[in-house]
């Protein structure tokens, strides 16, 4: 009797390009349509501050690398432990969400390996563009080799391409510059125009499984790396600004969730592409300890804790 694999979607981007918001955007979809769902997170640093997003999901998280190299085979070790999951929990497909510095093919060939291979399916590979700084992240004037390397290939690599926060891009990034871009790595690939992730569970849904998924290549990306800050009194979110501020150079992308000085209350904040985003969180962190995540080219512990 031939066995039903279980669809897996692949979700990867860049570093801030909105992957979490298409993963929670797909999530709220199924979970609204009774399809049940497991996920697989991967993150750079060795704490997951979006955990409150996840409530009730099967979730797996891989931490403290990435998934495509330097803790590859932990998602071996993910992969045979979600095929029981799979079988218990009568899940119906599976949502991974890479780093930001992800190189899909790298994953796609772990899936293609035996057992693998024969309880998992990658049906599409999606690549979240972050339409705003795309032009900066493939320009030889704003962006290291690593930074446009790794962009093209994952842009290469997607099945689908959503160029995302398309409510920020201003006339002067015009859309068609970015299409022109994105199509001169991808000439092919189905594009959806997204803001905040919207649309694209849908489009997913209705799209016939991608062929050209394949494995090829690896961008080296061995100088982006996470380094975490534990703040165990409150800090103001002008302290969090400055933090960011004096490492801008370096700093590609942060997240965290700390006690706010000024109120007591937890704040949940995410800085991609120069911008922050401050909001309050619901529930007290179960930790009790702020925790801050920076994502940079060549960062390290030394220079931020000077
Ligand atoms: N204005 C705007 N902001 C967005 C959009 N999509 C996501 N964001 C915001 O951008 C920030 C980063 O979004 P995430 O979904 O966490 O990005 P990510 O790709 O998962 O980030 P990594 O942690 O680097 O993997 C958050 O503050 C989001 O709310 C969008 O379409 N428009």
């Amino acid at each position: 009797m031939a066995v039903l694999k279980t669809p897996v979607y692949l979700i990867n981007g860049f570093l801030g390009s909105g992957k979490t918001t298409v993963l929670l955007e797909c999530m709220n979809y199924f979970k609204k349509n009774n399809t049940k769902v497991a996920i697989i997170l991967n993150e750079l640093g060795n704490v997951n501050v979006e955990k409150h997003l996840f409530k009730e999901e099967s979730l797996f998280e891989l931490l403290n690398g990435c998934i495509c190299c330097s803790i590859k085979d932990d998602l071996k070790t993910t992969l045979s432990e979600l095929k029981e999951t799979v079988e218990k929990e009568k899940i119906d497909i599976v949502l991974l969400e890479g780093t930001g510095v992800a190189n899909p093919g790298e994953i796609i060939e772990t899936f293609a390996e035996q057992p693998f291979a024969d309880y998992f399916s990658i049906v599409q590979s999606v690549c979240v563009i972050d339409s705003v700084n795309v032009l900066d992240y493939t320009s030889i004037f704003s962006s290291s080799k690593e930074v446009r390397e790794l962009q093209k290939e994952q842009i290469e690599k997607g099945s689908l391409l959503v160029l995302n926060k398309l409510d920020q891009l201003s006339k002067k990034d015009s859309l068609q510059k970015v299409e022109k871009v994105v199509r001169k790595y991808n000439a092919s690939a189905p594009i959806i125009y997204s803001s905040y992730g919207k649309g694209v569970v849908e489009r997913i849904e209705s799209l016939i499984p991608a062929t050209r998924i394949e494995a090829l290549g690896h961008a080296h990306h061995v100088h982006v790396k996470a380094v975490k800050i534990e703040q165990k009194t409150a800090v103001s979110k002008k302290e969090i600004i400055d933090l960011l501020h004096k490492h801008q150079n370096k700093v590609i992308r942060a997240k965290g969730s700390v006690q706010n000085k000024e109120d007591l209350q937890w704040y949940h904040f995410q800085y991609a592409a120069g911008q922050l985003v401050w909001e309050k969180l619901a529930d007290k962190p179960r930790e009790e300890k702020g925790q801050i995540i920076l994502i940079g080219e060549k960062l390290s512990r030394e220079e931020i804790f000077s």
